[in-house]
């Protein structure tokens, strides 16, 4: 079986993503983009609660742990919810970034290690190429610190969106809450009208 890492990425020719002037700084932690959020919000209990950093040039740092929450096998972080936090991760790299929304369009993860619970991933994501609307990048996660083994790799095709693809397909309660409550939303991670 042929590994997804030995495949070429970007698949197709890119030019180099160049990050936005009002990036957040290197070292900025880097609020959560939406309460309900399930890999970053504050309001979901049993929510993976990543946490991000901005980092130089055009990387970011988070960090998962895992909890008795997230287990698929017993004692060991469910493949799912791993994907989920390096989708989370990237979706992070590229708006925060790139400073434009944008969705995940195609996400490959490659399973290396065992993840168990109460291990903290360390993830390291990067924006690896851009082409139109389309943003090509990658991660990976260690095992209790950045110079752990790595236990799962990830890359992903994201496609940037205007606002109104949030607007046209979100729940009209969900979307109401937010006009009802702004802090819900973090504003401030995109450019919404660019
Ligand atoms: C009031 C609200 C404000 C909100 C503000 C938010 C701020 C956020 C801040 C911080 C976020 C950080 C964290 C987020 C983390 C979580 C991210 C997620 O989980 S996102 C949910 C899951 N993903 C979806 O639900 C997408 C569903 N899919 C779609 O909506 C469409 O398919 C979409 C937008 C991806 C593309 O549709 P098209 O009609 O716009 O465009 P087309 O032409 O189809 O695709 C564009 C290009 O991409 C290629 N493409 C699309 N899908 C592809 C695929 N699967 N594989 C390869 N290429 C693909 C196409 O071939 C095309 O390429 P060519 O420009 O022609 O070269």
């Amino acid at each position: 079986m042929t590994r997804t890492t030995e495949q070429p990425w970007p698949p197709l020719p890119t030019e180099a993503p160049e990050r936005h002037a009002d990036a957040p700084a290197a070292g900025t932690d880097l609020p959560s983009h939406y309460a309900h959020c399930f890999g970053c919000g504050e309001r979901i209990e049993q929510g993976l609660h990543l946490r991000t950093t901005a980092c130089e040039g055009v990387a970011i740092r988070s960090t998962f742990t895992v909890t008795a929450a997230h287990q698929g096998a017993p004692g060991l972080a469910h493949g799912g919810l791993l994907a989920c936090a390096f989708d989370e991760a990237l979706g992070a790299a590229v708006a925060n970034l790139l400073r434009r929304p944008a969705v995940t369009a195609k996400l490959e993860t490659e399973f290396v290690r065992p993840v168990p619970v109460g291990t903290t991933l360390h993830i390291d994501a990067h924006l690896d190429g851009v082409a139109g609307r389309k943003v090509y990048v990658s991660a990976e996660g260690r095992l209790g610190g950045e110079d752990g083994d790595v236990a799962v790799r990830a890359r992903a095709l994201f496609v940037q969106v205007k606002l109104t693809h949030f607007l046209e397909h979100g729940r009209p309660e969900d979307l109401r809450k937010i006009a009802a409550d702004p802090s819900l939303l973090n504003r401030r991670a995109v450019e919404l009208n660019p």
